[in-house]
């Protein structure tokens, strides 16, 4: 079974983008080629590719797939359409802020292009180098978090922030990654993440295939292994960051309040292009996803037909909670608005 490397990437000799299809994990190893902005959104929509930083890239290479397959010769119509596109790919999930980031990363080379031919080819060249970004500053940020884990740390995590939620290495698991690769020995405690098991599906199956200590819990275990001392840190990923809050994989807030309770270190690790310092948590949308989410497993019912569901795929963790985040800017400590400022400029560490 190959490694999870490369979640995301362009194809040039085909002009189509390949991705791993995480819902087939961890029993398939499926890689789809995708050739239409329509397929990438359905493949977003139903988190074939997800995690704030894959979603990035998602988005890049929409935009460039947009503009290589619009067939308007007119560059105005031409341009009209790779926005309509651009604008299908970000409504297909309004929490991580990287989407609408690499979309529009890309959007704007299109429409300052001088020409069509022009347009594509900046296109590809800049959802390229969003998806070559991605990976360094993993690599980046990985280094800058391995310091805050200790020789022998037990690391609690949720959802999935390894390699699968980005181009590769990954942001929490990036961290992790690059503590081992510093001839730390990391255990992993991953929560399973109801109800899509981000954190069994796929934590468990991308550390397991590098030889990572990995336990699977229940998410309702967290609270308890906090307690008992077998927590030694908790380190997670971000969808977005405001000036207030981490928003994450529902159950973040949940473990960083029992993690505050047990004077244990909550870390956040995200790109700088996970940062929204433009709103505030109260401007957010969380997204709400499907009744049959959670009142199906596969074909077994879990709950009775017509009872209410609320799916809400996100919550917001506010920032006072938050021990450290680890960015490729550096680790930056409260108080958050400075630090904030200081990594913008480039002279935080
Ligand atoms: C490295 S960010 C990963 C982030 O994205 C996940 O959400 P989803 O699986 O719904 O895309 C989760 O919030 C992870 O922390």
């Amino acid at each position: 079974m190959p490694k999870a490397t490369t979640t995301i990437a362009w194809d040039p000799d085909t002009e189509s983008i390949l991705f791993i299809d995480q819902t087939a994990l961890p029993r398939r190893y499926e890689v789809v080629r995708c050739s239409s902005v329509e397929r990438l959104a359905e493949g977003i929509r139903r988190l074939e590719i997800r995690g704030a930083p894959a979603l990035g890239v998602a988005g890049a290479l929409g935009v460039a797939l947009a503009a290589l397959t619009s067939r308007k010769p007119d560059p105005d119509r031409f341009r009209s359409d790779v926005r309509k596109a651009a604008e299908v790919l970000r409504s297909t999930r309004p929490t991580a802020v990287n989407l609408a980031w690499g979309v529009d990363r890309v959007l704007d080379r299109v429409l300052t292009a001088p020409s069509i031919e022009e347009a594509r080819a900046r296109a590809v060249a800049e959802a390229v180098a969003v998806a070559d970004e991605d990976e360094a500053v993993c690599r980046t940020l990985g280094d800058y978090g391995a310091d805050l884990i200790p020789d022998g740390a037990t690391v609690l995590t949720h959802c999935n922030a390894g390699a699968l939620a980005c181009r590769a290495w990954g942001t929490a698991l990036g961290v992790v990654r690059s503590a081992v690769a510093a001839g730390k020995e990391v255990r992993v405690i991953a929560c399973e993440t109801r109800p899509l098991n981000q954190g069994s599906r796929l934590t468990c199956w991308e550390m397991a295939h590098e030889g990572i200590d990995v336990t699977l819990i229940t998410d309702s275990s967290a609270a308890y292994l906090m307690q008992t001392g077998a927590v030694d840190l908790a380190i997670v990923g971000a969808d977005r960051i405001t000036h207030d809050a981490v928003f994450n994989k529902i159950g973040t807030y949940m473990h960083a309040v029992c993690a505050r309770h047990h004077a244990i270190p909550f870390y956040v690790a995200a790109p700088l292009s996970t940062f929204d310092l433009v709103h505030m948590a109260k401007d957010i949308t969380i997204e709400e996803r499907s009744r049959d989410e959670l009142a199906w497993c596969g074909d077994r019912q879990l709950a009775p037909e017509g009872v209410r569901v609320l799916n809400l795929a996100f919550d917001a963790t506010p920032l006072d909670l938050v021990t450290a985040i680890v960015t490729e800017a550096g680790v930056l400590r409260p108080p958050y608005r400075e630090a904030f400022a200081s990594a913008r400029r480039g002279d935080a560490r």
